[in-house]
């Protein structure tokens, strides 16, 4: 569904990514984990085609897109459904109106059939009765819980979520980390999470990908990830101050 092929993303001379290699299979939920500035947010926005990278290829549903012209982009976008972490919502809309966007944009339904469906999915987001507010007088949780609205809306065949959960309360949280196990188990939806929240990776992922300096260095299951013996894994998904603190930790258990 999703194949990066050897991708290299610099910026200004400086690589961010080397030597990239990803696949997410159809119907396949990839959690991205890595330190802050390891290049996540990238990944994802060479997805769907808003960088071009600097060297290899990005293919979607058996498409290369990466030398698509805007329009062509476009088309291969309306099945994709993003919730980026500054998505924008546009503040001259009601929160209904935003949700209602791209079913407007891009269906043929009818007012009335996009009302149920904005009024169901302002419910799954914890929003319900709240179409009538401008963007502007919502938190930034609240305003991303919108966009996840937005952006299922359309009923894609792929979502890209950017720190889906960050800055939501626990409960909220697990709100949308249900929601996005539903995406997939009632919609067959693929997808790929970046998140910092280890208990939120571990819950939701198929498999995860860690980036470290630009690489990834380690792809698995949830299982694999959790017993990786590489000690900058560990270090992260622990959240140990150091490699060495990990590798200290498993000689004593020995
Ligand atoms: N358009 C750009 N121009 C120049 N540098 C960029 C651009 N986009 C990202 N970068 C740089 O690339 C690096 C990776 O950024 P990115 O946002 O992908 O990291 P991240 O892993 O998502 O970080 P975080 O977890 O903090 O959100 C950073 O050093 C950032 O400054």
């Amino acid at each position: 569904m999703i194949k990066l092929e050897n991708i290299s993303m610099g910026f200004h001379g400086k690589y961010i990514l080397q030597g990239i290699n990803l696949e997410v299979k159809k119907g396949e939920t990839l959690v991205v984990i890595g330190p802050s500035g390891s290049g996540k947010s990238t990944l994802l926005r060479l997805m769907v085609g808003l960088l071009k990278p600097t060297q290899g290829e990005v293919w979607i549903k058996g498409q290369e897109i990466s030398h698509l012209s805007e329009d062509n982009l476009n088309k291969v976008r309306i099945g994709m459904g993003m919730v980026f972490q500054y998505s924008a919502l546009f503040d001259s809309m009601t929160v209904g109106d935003n949700v209602a966007f791209g079913l407007r944009e891009h269906t043929t339904m009818t007012e009335a059939e996009i009302h149920k469906i904005v009024t169901r999915n302002l419910r799954m987001v914890g929003l319900a009765g709240q179409q009538d507010v401008m963007p502007n007088e919502l938190s930034g949780g609240m305003k991303k819980r919108v966009s996840l609205a937005r952006a299922i809306a359309i009923r894609p065949e792929i979502m890209l979520y950017d720190e889906p959960t960050a800055g939501l309360d626990p409960i909220m949280s697990g709100t949308i980390d249900r929601l996005i196990m539903n995406a997939k188990r009632v919609l067959g939806v693929t997808s790929v999470v970046v998140t910092h929240h280890m208990s939120s990776a571990f819950k939701i992922a198929d498999r995860v990908a860690m980036i470290h300096g630009g690489r990834i260095i380690e792809v698995g299951t949830v299982e694999q990830i959790k017993q990786s013996e590489n000690p900058v894994v560990q270090q992260f998904i622990l959240g140990l101050k150091s490699p060495n603190a990990y590798v200290r930790r498993r000689s004593e258990m020995r």
